[in-house]
């Protein structure tokens, strides 16, 4: 059994022990916490006063205490950058995000050097099928890359900015250009299984709940306290996919259109896809929109996009087998893959060029 304290709940317990509080009653009591722990506690509290923390106890395991950030200060996010930076001999400059079943992204990389999530200090763990849990360093077309093969995903459990905390990683290690690739369903009625949709916009719906990974204090050090999105997702990456996609041949299944976030990890009721619809959405999923959000707070260039791996039903009407299931998404995706690799890839080909 695990006893999951917040800061806060800490630190009021720092002063008034007996306040503290237990929710459950099969929790141990509270006047059977060692003396140690209550000790790490009060470091805790005065060392990382502004950043919120959740611990880990398990009283099976004598005084062993596991740290969890939920917000990342900037101090944890350089530390996990230079172990990044310092294992790999690497300052990448392009990031990349692979979504479900995109993981191949990360396989074209040349020379990798491989992180596995569990063994980079402070850092998540992926916990959905389709998500490796690895980040991978090397070159690609010429230029240096980072991608994450496994993001992380709000309804894993993890709060917003603990979600988007790699992409503030990325942007330490020296990355300027961000890649965030996700699986989505299409609702534009326009879109089939297989299109690409290259993101212009998107609909911030755990916004709209009150949900931002930047709540919280502000660190100026990685952006302003009140970022504009207008213009997020950058014009002349999306001008340059659409050339590459005529280039390859795919232009009749590119679109260009606005992703919309939900919580997940359930698939939409239909009346909600019809309100979405309504909104200006054309395809929804279950990331990228929180992950761009930070990567623009800190100033890195956006380029996105979202397969197509089901159609979303927006009509009671609708076929019963329009219902989304993650292994059509997976599969999909797997089909897809060669076009989204090339695509990517083509894409960092003409950035290197360019700067080069
Ligand atoms: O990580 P992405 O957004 O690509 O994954 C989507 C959303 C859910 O995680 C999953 C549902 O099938 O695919
Ligand atoms: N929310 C959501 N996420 C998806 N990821 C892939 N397909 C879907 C979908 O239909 N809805």
């Amino acid at each position: 059994m695990y006893l999951f304290c917040s800061l806060w709940e800490f630190h009021s317990s720092f002063h008034c022990l007996p306040s503290w509080r237990v929710d459950k009653k099969d929790l141990w009591p509270v006047n059977m916490y060692p003396p140690k722990f209550i000790a790490v506690h009060s470091y805790i509290v005065y060392t990382f006063i502004s950043s919120k923390i959740t611990l880990q106890y398990s009283p099976k395991q004598d005084v062993k205490l596991i740290l969890v950030f939920d917000r990342y200060p900037y101090e944890v996010i350089e530390e996990i950058a230079d172990f990044i930076t310092k294992g790999s001999g690497m300052r990448p400059k392009i990031g990349i995000i692979c979504g479900s079943g995109l993981g191949s992204l990360a396989d074209m990389i040349q020379d990798p050097k491989i992180f596995e999530y569990e063994k980079i200090p402070n850092f998540p763990v992926s916990t959905v099928e389709g998500h490796a849990g690895r980040l991978v360093v090397g070159t690609l077309e010429g230029a240096t890359v980072m991608a994450m093969q496994g993001r992380f995903h709000f309804y894993e459990g993890y709060p917003l900015a603990k979600c988007s905390m790699p992409v503030r990683v990325m942007k330490l290690c020296g990355v300027e250009y961000l890649f965030a690739t996700n699986a989505a369903g299409g609702i534009n009625p326009r879109f089939a299984v297989g299109d690409i949709m290259l993101m212009h916009d998107h609909v911030n719906m755990l916004g709209f709940a009150g949900n931002s990974p930047l709540q919280g204090p502000n660190d100026p050090r990685f952006g302003p306290r009140f970022p504009a999105l207008v213009n997020s997702y950058n014009k002349d990456l999306i001008n340059k996919a659409i050339e590459i996609a005529k280039a390859m041949g795919i232009e009749s299944n590119i679109h260009v259109g606005v992703y919309s976030c939900l919580g997940g990890p359930n698939y939409e009721t239909i009346a909600e896809l019809k309100a979405l619809r309504m909104m200006g959405v054309d395809a929804v999923g279950m990331s990228t929109v929180h992950e761009v959000i930070t990567a623009r707070h800190c100033d890195m260039k956006v380029f996105a996009f979202s397969l197509i791996t089901n159609k979303c039903a927006t009509e009671y009407s609708d076929k019963k087998d329009d219902e989304a299931n993650h292994d059509e998404v997976m599969a999909v995706a797997k089909n897809r893959q060669k076009a989204c690799c090339e695509l990517v890839s083509r894409l960092i080909r003409e950035i290197h060029l360019a700067s080069a």
